[in-house]
């Protein structure tokens, strides 16, 4: 039985087989060309299913249930004038009503519905009566003490929908042409901004996807009529405009106003259509969902881009692989430019390992360089660091940050195009690249290479680091791929003179990014 309680429907408490129901005759009204649809004869037609609960909880004896659906199995007329939307809200009004009155969860059905029909259609009362089925009867089935029968219920105001009769269905089509509008004009500057301003093709193509997502779901929708009922010149929200609206500094600012509309636009969209489609309403809903984290991932890229602008060289450090000891290392290479060190240690006590990472981060605070801790959000909060970096298997960025808050980068290394896609969509600060060669520090049996670096470079400008086995004698190979960024270890902390190492690299990377526009 397809009738599961659920919520969605205009926020009532409703059976899935009542809205489904509901939602098939309005779609058919949609198609019907003649606009006085038969709607309480499809309404009983359809109740009077099998799988309904109506057929089960009233308790039809088989033989009248089969001369009913018998009976509405026939192709109806027009009959009186109608407009679906408000000849819904009436319907629910009253089937409400019964739900309310027949249990305390109360959840309406297909057998409130069923009921409601009869209550407010003398022809389907007629038609149940010559088969022995009267309304009362009904009503006592589902033991409803004190429940009188045809009383006006605009009374009752705790079933009375707010604002019934205020919205009527023009008024919810403008309602939506509005919301339809602001929301794809608002996502035409979005994709600009992403697009040209930030030159971001996998984050623009992502908005565009999701601006044909949600153009698709519109056209479910009966947008033929919108148009007809548009009253733009009588349209008060037209000339109402406040001093905010008008000034736009930045423009990150004319970026963050229409995010901000596209979020008003897709949640008017999903209340509204909440009253014709709880599908499409569902729709708009994820479309919102979805959009709140394409604009995450937005804020995250220039933000990271700022933090990380003109920080090129990237230090992972393990003491026992540094041959002049840890602190020498690490102060020495920054003092000849490395801008950013990693504590990579897999062998310590947690205790040791945060003894250690107060020590670097002193060290680089001193000089102004950057401090991430692999693998442990925990440490890092302890530690203050400034990032931490998670690999694959490590915490998923989302919870990191549970533990590290907003503010911390966060870095995420990848494999392939795919692993890096996901990381952006993440809001991941910056990613690892690689492995691009042999490395003297981890073992790899796969290795990415260069070609993975040149995707990434025509995928993203978020800040990216190659890495794996990158020394003096391939960083040409790297830059030419299209790196602007490096994390090495071996090079560095192996080397006769790190110093010396540390100083070449940076030079190499300034030079690089003189002639390479991305920062
Ligand atoms: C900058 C940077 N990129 C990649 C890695 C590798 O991280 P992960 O895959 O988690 O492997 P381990 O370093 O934890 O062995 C990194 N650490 N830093
Ligand atoms: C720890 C690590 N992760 C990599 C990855 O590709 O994810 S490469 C790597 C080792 C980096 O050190 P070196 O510069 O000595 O090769
Ligand atoms: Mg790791």
């Amino acid at each position: 039985m397809n009738d599961e309680p659920s919520s969605n429907f205009s926020d009532r408490k409703m059976t899935s087989g009542a809205q489904r129901i509901l939602t098939q005759i309005r779609r058919r009204a949609a198609e019907n060309k003649e606009d006085r649809p038969p709607l309480y004869e499809w309404l009983v037609q359809e109740l009077l299913g099998e799988e309904n609960r109506a057929t089960e909880v009233l308790d039809l004896p088989t033989s009248t249930l089969g001369a009913l659906q018998n009976h509405y199995s026939s192709d109806f007329s027009a009959s009186e004038p109608f407009i679906f939307f408000e000849w819904q809200l009436t319907l629910l009004r009253h089937a409400d009503r019964y739900a309310i009155l027949s249990s305390v969860e109360a959840v309406t059905g297909t057998e409130h519905l069923l009921m409601s029909a009869m209550e407010l259609d003398a022809s389907t009362r007629e038609v149940f009566a010559e088969h022995g089925v009267q309304l009362e009867d009904l009503v006592e089935k589902i033991a409803l003490p004190d429940l009188e029968i045809g009383i006006d219920l605009e009374d009752e105001i705790q079933v009375k929908p707010a604002g019934a009769g205020v919205v009527d269905e023009p008024t919810l089509f403008r309602i939506l042409d509005a919301s339809a509008n602001r929301c794809r004009e608002g996502m035409r500057v979005v994709e600009d901004f992403v697009r040209f301003g930030l030159n971001e093709s996998f984050l623009s193509r992502e908005l565009k996807e999701l601006r044909h997502l949600v153009t698709e779901t519109l056209r479910h929708l009966s947008q033929e009529k919108w148009v007809t009922c548009r009253d733009t010149l009588n349209d008060v929200g037209t000339t109402t405009s406040t001093p905010s609206e008008a000034y736009r500094g930045t423009p990150v600012d004319v970026l963050r106003a229409s995010m901000k509309r596209i979020e008003e636009a897709l949640r008017s969209l999903e209340e509204y259509s909440k009253l014709i489609d709880a599908d499409l309403s569902q729709r708009f809903e994820q479309s919102r969902y979805r959009f709140y984290t394409i604009e995450k991932a937005i804020e995250t890229n220039f933000n990271s881009r700022e933090r990380l602008k003109n920080r090129r060289l990237y230090l992972l450090v393990t003491a026992e692989d540094c041959r002049y000891g840890l602190e020498t290392t690490v102060r020495d290479s920054i003092a000849k430019g490395v801008d950013i060190v990693q504590l990579r240690e897999k062998r310590r006590t947690d205790r040791e390992l945060l003894e250690m990472a107060k020590e670097v981060r002193e060290w680089t605070y001193e000089q102004d360089a950057l401090f991430i801790m692999n693998d442990r959000p925990d440490l890092a909060a302890a530690c203050h660091a400034d990032g931490v970096h998670l690999g694959q298997d490590d915490l998923s960025v989302g919870d990191a940050r549970k533990i590290v808050g907003s503010q911390m980068l966060v870095g995420i290394s990848t494999h392939n195009i795919e692993q890096a896609r996901e990381a952006i969509y993440a809001g991941a600060d910056y990613l690892g690249v690689g492995p691009t060669f042999p490395s003297q520090t981890k073992e790899f049996t796969d290795f990415a290479g260069l070609d993975f670096l040149s995707e990434v470079a025509a995928e993203t400008n978020l800040p990216w680091f190659a890495i794996g086995g990158i020394d003096l004698s391939n960083l040409g190979l790297v830059f030419e791929a299209g790196a602007a960024r490096i994390a090495v270890s071996a090079t560095i902390c192996a080397a006769p003179d790190p110093r010396g190492r540390a100083r070449e690299l940076a030079s190499r990377l300034f030079t690089n990014a003189e002639k390479n526009v991305k920062m």
